[in-house]
């Protein structure tokens, strides 16, 4: 790496180098020098490095130990951080930007980062809006800055996307994403032939985590973002036959995979940052529907939840979907759906496609006839009831019909078809930012 600027009393250094061989920017605050807060000279600094990064169309990085505005400089270095935001906005989805936590990040040390597109946090990184001494004057919380803002808090709160072991590893999460990111690559055949099934439970109604599903989609390493918050979706980034992907998938064990706002509102942001960067979408799909409930409702669910229709329905990448086991009612339209635009839908051997499971659906519509039967025929009736409900609903061979389906595929060939399926639809790129939803 070349340094484009020398280190100086401004606190930021900027660099130009090579992320697995491909060109890069990078900005560092230097936490030798008042602890890495930011003054007008050092904000200018990054302003420059992203806006050089936006013009020969570079992914940036930025490595992060600040105490956020100089406190000396008042006003001025408000005001030039408001600059380092302004220029992080503006190359927003059109250069990907990602930022390492290493150190104390506070104020615009923590909005930063929080404004790039991904955001890896090492030990002993913090990040927090304002520090311990404060929180404690005004709120008289005793906290202490790993609690406030460490990387256990906020893999909770969402706010960092990969919590690395240590700094070495962070610095190597943040190359691996940015080589995806940036540089996408091109879709060759996928040849295998393992069988995915078999990261399902043998019983239709049983949980199971999806995420070793999830990793065996991609060619080799992957990456899963945000693992802790809102861990009933899970999000990932990897390649497929050679090309950068992401990866949506529904977690059946963890709030039996229902969508919910957290989880709506994790994926379509992921949605929306593939998009802006060219990245194709494979969405897996096993989910029972929204997560009912008065705390759903009053989170704004309905509001949260229509992120993920938006940002499905706005992107132009190929994205293919995957029925695994079950896709009912209105989180059948959510995640991926031919309605929304999906490049190709396929589906399992067994999979159902209905509005509500069967069982669920016989019990609504036929609770008097169950109820006056007697005691010992009620269970005969109930089969009898649901292998009807489930020959009219239709299930996946409706769907097949409707064109809502595309095709049965056999587990075994589940990675070859996803590739093919999005090397054949027409490339895209959204035109839009990646705000932090
Ligand atoms: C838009 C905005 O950014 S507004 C926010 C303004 N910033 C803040 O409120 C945060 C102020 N800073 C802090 O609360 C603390 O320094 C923390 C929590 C970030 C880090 O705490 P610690 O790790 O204990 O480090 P410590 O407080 O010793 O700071 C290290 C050095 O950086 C200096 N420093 C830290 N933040 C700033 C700042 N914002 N401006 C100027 N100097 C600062 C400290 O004075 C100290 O200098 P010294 O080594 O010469 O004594």
């Amino acid at each position: 790496m070349r340094l484009i600027t020398p280190r100086d009393a401004s606190g930021v250094l900027t660099g130009l180098g090579l992320v697995h061989g491909r060109p890069a920017i990078a900005y560092a605050t230097d936490a030798t020098i008042m602890g890495g807060a930011m003054g007008s000279e050092g904000c200018r600094r990054i302003v420059d490095a992203i806006n050089a990064a936006l013009t020969d169309r570079m992914p940036v990085l930025g490595l992060w130990h600040s105490g956020g505005a100089r406190l000396a400089e008042g006003v001025e270095a408000l005001d030039a951080v408001g600059h380092v935001f302004t220029a992080m906005v503006r190359a927003s989805g059109k250069v990907p930007q990602i930022s390492v936590v290493l150190g104390p990040a506070a104020g615009g040390g923590a909005y930063g980062p929080a404004l790039t597109d991904v955001v890896v946090m090492g030990p002993a990184g913090r990040v927090f809006v304002t520090g311990p001494d404060v929180v404690r004057s005004v709120t008289g919380e005793q906290v202490d800055m790993e609690m406030l803002g460490g990387p256990d808090t906020h893999s909770r709160s969402g706010v960092v996307h990969v919590a690395s072991e240590s700094d070495s590893e962070a610095l190597r999460d943040a190359r691996f994403l940015t080589s995806l990111l940036g540089h996408r690559g091109h879709f060759s055949a996928v040849n295998d032939s393992a069988d995915l099934s078999r990261f399902l439970p043998p019983q239709a109604n049983r949980a199971y985590d999806v995420r070793p599903l999830v990793r065996e989609i991609f060619d080799g390493a992957s990456v899963e973002l945000q693992p802790k918050w809102a861990p009933n979706i899970v999000i990932a980034l990897g390649r497929l036959g050679g090309h950068a992907v992401g990866v949506i998938a529904n977690n059946p064990i963890r709030k039996g995979g229902c969508l919910d706002s957290p989880s709506a509102e994790k994926a379509a942001r992921f949605v929306r940052m593939c998009d802006a960067f060219g990245v194709p979408l494979v969405v897996v799909v096993d989910v029972p529907g929204y997560l009912p409930g008065l705390t759903q409702e009053t989170s704004g669910v309905v509001r949260r939840g229509a992120k993920l229709l938006h940002a499905f329905a706005e992107s132009v990448v190929p994205r293919a979907t995957l029925v695994t086991r079950k896709i009912y009612g209105g989180a059948y339209l959510a995640m991926n759906s031919r309605a929304l635009g999906a490049s190709a839908v396929f589906a399992w051997p067994g999979a159902e496609v209905a509005v509500m499971g069967a069982s669920a659906a016989v019990n609504i519509l036929h609770r008097k006839k169950l109820a006056a039967a007697p005691d010992d025929s009620r269970e005969e009736l109930r089969a009898s009831l649901v292998a009807e409900q489930v020959r009219v609903a239709g299930g996946v061979a409706r769907a097949l019909e409707l064109g809502v389906v595309d095709e049965v595929i056999a587990p075994s060939s589940t990675r070859s078809r996803l590739a093919e399926a999005l090397a054949a639809a027409p490339p895209g790129r959204g035109a839009h930012g990646n705000i932090p939803l």
